[in-house]
């Protein structure tokens, strides 16, 4: 649980979530609570369980058992009313046949009662300068920003969103990671799978690790796997090369080293594993290869 807010006041809140397909186990028993206006990145290998948590939690997959509420409502029993406080961005393809971008948004628009304006939602999501063009001419990226667009003009309370960023150019995802950002600070609240550790350390407020169905790690993006309390790699260079030093205590070293140089230290970095190199050792250690 989060410490402060009630089960009932949750966003999403699971409990023993179970699915199986035939004979394999893709969801074994998660636990997951968020907060209303967090954002919530769900991380792990190809085949872990994420998708199938996540369209259950949208309303568009059963489970075997288990408890799910999100916004306070069971996705399986979930109407109308519920669908338009919800966005969903799935895996797709952002293509609408011979349609055009603005006709699609101005379409989809139409099936809620209170919908942003399709032109900001186009403005926000990058595709201004393709408003007037027919979907299928949009390269991959921009089919996703469609997607984005889809999954926001009905201003959710909730927005799930399946790899959001796949695709992307890098100064795309950046744009991306600052719609979120906005959508966060108005408080929607966000729940992403990403197999891009610096989207999730970008991102998210918390983040969960996902292996052969089971939520083995729950945490801060800074404290997963206690990466805060890893060891630093203090590295510089002197008249006989590169030197390196692995300490806890890098601000003594680094104290030492500018005090023996008088000064301004050649190369200094200090470095901890990164979000990355810490998901990577836990999904070995629970016998599943990262993709
Ligand atoms: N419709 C389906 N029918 C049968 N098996 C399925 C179906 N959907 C998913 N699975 C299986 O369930 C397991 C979990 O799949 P899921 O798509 O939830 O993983 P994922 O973590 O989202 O993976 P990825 O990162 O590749 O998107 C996998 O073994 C997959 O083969």
């Amino acid at each position: 649980m989060v410490p402060g807010v009630t089960h009932e006041e949750l966003a999403i809140s699971v409990s023993g979530l179970r699915k199986s397909y035939a004979d394999n186990v893709a969801v074994a028993g998660v636990d997951l609570a968020v907060p209303p206006g967090e954002v919530f990145a769900l991380l792990g290998p190809n085949g872990a369980g994420k998708t199938t948590t996540v369209e259950i939690l949208e309303g568009f997959r059963a489970r075997d058992s288990g408890t799910v509420s999100v916004l306070g409502i069971d996705p399986a029993k979930a109407d109308r009313d519920w669908r338009r406080r919800v966005g969903i961005v799935l895996q797709g393809t952002g293509e609408f046949d011979e349609l055009k971008v603005h006709e699609v948004v101005r379409h989809f628009a139409r099936f809620y009662p209170n919908p942003a304006d399709p032109d900001e939602v186009i403005e926000r999501v990058g595709l201004t300068e393709k408003a007037n063009s027919r979907t299928h001419t949009l390269s991959g990226g921009q089919k996703r920003r469609l997607d984005v667009a889809l999954g926001i003009v009905n201003q959710p309370e909730v927005l799930f969103l399946d790899e959001p960023t796949t695709g992307f150019d890098p100064a795309a995802r950046r744009e991306f990671w600052d719609l979120i950002r906005q959508l966060s600070h108005t408080g929607t609240t966000i729940l992403l799978t990403t197999h891009y550790l610096d989207e999730a350390e970008a991102l998210a407020d918390r983040v969960g690790v996902i292996a052969r169905g089971t939520m083995i790690a729950v945490s801060t993006p800074a404290e997963l796997g206690g990466r805060h309390l890893a060891t630093a790699t203090v590295s510089w260079r002197d008249e006989g090369g590169p030197r390196s030093e692995e300490t806890d205590r890098p601000t003594e070293v680094v104290q030492r080293l500018a005090a023996s140089f008088g000064g301004e230290v050649p190369e200094l970095t200090v470095t901890r594993p990164t979000l990355e190199d810490v998901y990577l050792k836990m999904i070995g250690e629970n016998g599943q290869e990262a993709s």
